[in-house]
């Protein structure tokens, strides 16, 4: 089974509390919102290989560490995702991005997939999906298998709010896949949402009702 952790750093849990708030507003929104990914990316890729370099400073020749084997890439789930794409990148800048455009159908809450666009050796990088609601699962389920449709064998699912159902049904369905969030909320409410959750997650990134 994949490994669930909850990164609950202090500054993640209260960048997390602004943004659940209901009166914050766009633009505080997204600021927060790729503020607490780039903490979250800190904390992910603390185990990340590394090797021996041989360079030479201006006082002369020394080995010093940089980072091994397989290269990185970001693949936000849109819409939302694009929500924490920013706050990866600055501390992973020459990551690749890839995206994948999904939307649940409100009323049966099942995945559609719309879009997908990736880097071509998305078989030999670590690949770090994101999209800040992990609710039934079944949106990042759908990318998983798109990834995997492509090549991906080493996939991250990172999630701002994670549902007890969608961690499981990832679980479930993909236990090569390991998943990180900002939190664990209670449960899904009869509508699909998390809750106490933040709400609509695209909506509030992106001004839409
Ligand atoms: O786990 P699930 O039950 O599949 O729900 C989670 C999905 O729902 C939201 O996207 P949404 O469909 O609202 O699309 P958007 O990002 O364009 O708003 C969210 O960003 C996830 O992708
Ligand atoms: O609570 C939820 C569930 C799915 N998608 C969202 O944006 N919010
Ligand atoms: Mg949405």
């Amino acid at each position: 089974m994949g490994k669930f952790t909850v990164l609950n750093h202090p500054l993640i849990q209260h960048k997390l509390t602004i943004i659940r708030d209901k009166s914050t507003g766009t633009k505080v929104f997204r600021e927060v919102a790729n503020e607490i990914a780039e903490l979250m990316v800190y904390e992910i890729t603390r185990d990340l290989p590394l090797t021996d370099v041989e360079i030479e400073t201006p006082m002369g020749k020394t080995v010093q560490k940089q980072l091994a084997g397989k290269k990185l890439a970001v693949v936000p789930i849109l819409r939302a995702g694009l929500g924490m794409v920013d706050g990866v990148l600055e501390l992973i800048p020459a990551a690749k991005v890839g995206h994948i455009g999904m939307y649940r159908d409100e009323k049966t809450l099942e995945p559609h997939e719309y879009f997908v666009k990736m880097p071509p050796d998305i078989d030999q990088r670590i690949l770090f999906i994101v999209d800040p609601m992990l609710a039934t699962g079944g949106s990042a389920n759908m990318a998983i298998e798109a990834l995997k449709a492509r090549g991906a064998k080493s996939m991250r699912l990172v999630v701002l709010v994670a549902a007890p159902e969608g961690v499981k049904a990832v679980q479930d369905a993909h236990p090569d896949v390991d998943i990180y969030a900002a939190a664990l909320d209670e449960k899904l409410t009869e509508t699909g949402y998390i809750t106490p959750g933040l709400g609509d997650a695209g909506d509030r990134l992106f001004g839409t009702k």
